[in-house]
């Protein structure tokens, strides 16, 4: 896994004991203030969920995998159910949340530049210390669990260190430890306690202000860390919402009329999903697909476009609403693996599904409706992947924002005067979504219909989903 980018580390010297080590410690009755509800210290101690968790880090560090594909099937390999799975999960998944955080404060326990670790050591103790900072596991369980876990999984020659430097990172709770490490430094602070790369905490607090939500960064920050709730989409003409909140007593959406939010469960258990008249479905998605489908338009209105359409959950509602209303869906996608999850996801409905590059497909001037859900920094989602904050880089952005103009020249190209495309990103990052619509304001002839729309994970419960209407003009 790449490392996060850093502040210069605050420790001492490679090989001194740092001075967070040898500073004044904390009252201990403050430790547990900030941590979850207990967990029964020796549950599965040397056993499956510890072994699983750590080779669910070790696939993310050493595969670049998706933490969620990875520990699924572990899971299932290794027959870990129910509590014992809760805390695999919890252990993997907030191991690699927090990986900048419990990064820095391993430095300064060890003493030593976290990236000059071996790297398997480094995700032994990054379990271990998770579990000290994060969890109500006792300090002795969590240190002795995760030594014996060093020993039978990764070298018996590293169990002293490992406990060594967790005896250490033991001393001082979260806050303490940001308290030592930040000092006065406020935005390092919030970086630290708030587990957010630097800037991405700026690219944040940037987006909240120009939206209006001043004093939200740390709500939003917080949103960032806990698990989103499932929601569905009950599928236009296959099956009625009421229906769906009744089978699976989930509550009703407030921004998509198709929308329910399942109080919790597997989704894939859900009798209206496996039957395909339902779809598992953020909220914000659902609304932004709506956003385009409801955009008020006058003259024909059977020619729909969705660009970028892999892996398909927009083209199935869209198309889901084409079928009611006598219209067509094109579907595009550039990758050929997610052109053939938009095909399954379309089954039945009057969408015709191509694997093609978005810039260079259809005619001019003839589309009704375009739907531009542009590839993305996708920090709107940073819920759905926990170790995917520490991967991103600043520098990618850049070349986002040429494919995301390209795309939406290609869009304004494709509809018809009068015709309706929303360009539609998972981010909340001005320079793709505010900038680009700026820009295409600027350099097409094109107006806004309403304003732009930003959701956000703290304040509407659903990924931070951008929206902006565009009605093309004759040039
Ligand atoms: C944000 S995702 C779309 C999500 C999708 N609309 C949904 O709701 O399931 C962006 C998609 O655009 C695709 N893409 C990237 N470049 C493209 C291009 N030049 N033409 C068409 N699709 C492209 C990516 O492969 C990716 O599947």
């Amino acid at each position: 896994m790449s490392r996060p980018e850093k502040r210069p580390r605050r420790s001492g010297k490679p090989g001194r004991p740092s001075e967070a080590t040898s500073g004044p410690q904390p009252r201990r009755s403050a430790k547990r203030a900030n941590r979850g509800p207990r967990t029964q210290a020796t549950r599965g101690a040397q056993g499956q969920p510890r072994v699983v968790a750590l080779e669910t880090i070790r696939a993310v560090s050493e595969r670049d995998a998706y933490a969620n594909l990875v520990l699924g099937k572990l899971l299932t390999d290794n027959h870990v159910s129910g509590r014992d799975a809760a805390l695999a999960t919890e252990l993997a998944y907030g191991s690699l949340r927090s990986s900048g955080t419990l990064d820095a404060i391993l430095a300064a326990a060890s003493g030593r530049d976290v990236t000059t670790l071996d790297a398997a050591l480094l995700d032994v103790l990054r379990l271990g210390a998770y579990q000290l900072l994060y969890t109500r596991i006792q300090d002795h369980a969590a240190v002795a669990t995760t030594v014996a876990l060093a020993k039978g999984h990764v070298s018996p020659k590293i169990s002293g260190l490992v406990n060594a430097v967790l005896r250490k990172v033991a001393r001082h709770d979260l806050d303490g430890w940001v308290n030592q490490l930040a000092k006065d430094d406020e935005q390092y602070a919030l970086s630290l306690r708030h587990a957010h790369p630097q800037w991405i905490i700026d690219a944040f607090a940037s987006s909240l202000a120009a939206n209006g939500h001043h004093g939200e960064l740390a709500a939003c920050l917080e949103a960032d860390n806990r698990a989103p709730s499932v929601h569905l989409c009950a599928r236009p003409s296959r099956m009625e919402r009421d229906d769906l909140a009744a089978q699976t007593g989930g509550a009703m959406g407030t921004l998509s009329p198709y929308a329910v939010h399942l109080p919790s469960g597997d989704p894939a258990t859900v009798a209206a999903v496996a039957a395909g008249a339902a779809h598992v479905q953020d909220e914000g998605s659902q609304y932004a697909a709506l956003a385009l489908a409801e955009a008020p338009l006058e003259g024909p209105d059977q020619a729909w476009v969705d660009l970028c359409a892999g892996p398909g959950g927009k083209a199935a509602l869209l198309g889901s609403l084409a079928q009611q209303r006598g219209a067509r869906v094109d579907a595009v996608e550039v990758a050929e693996h997610r052109a053939t999850l938009v095909s399954q996801s379309v089954k039945g409905l009057p969408v015709t599904v191509h694997h093609a590059d978005g810039r260079a497909f259809g005619t001019e001037a003839s589309a009704d409706r375009v739907l531009v859900d542009a590839p993305c920094s996708g920090l709107g989602a940073l819920r759905r992947r926990p170790e995917a904050r520490w991967r991103k880089r600043a520098s990618d952005l850049d070349d986002l924002e040429i494919l995301q103009k390209e795309l939406l020249t290609s869009a304004l190209r494709m509809a018809r005067v009068g015709g309706v495309v929303a360009y539609v990103t998972c981010s909340p990052v001005l320079s793709e979504t505010q900038a680009i619509t700026d820009w295409a304001l600027q350099s097409h002839a094109c107006e806004l219909i309403g304003q732009p729309r930003q959701l956000w994970p703290h304040r509407e419960g659903t990924d931070a989903m951008f929206v902006a209407l565009f009605r093309k003009l004759a040039q």
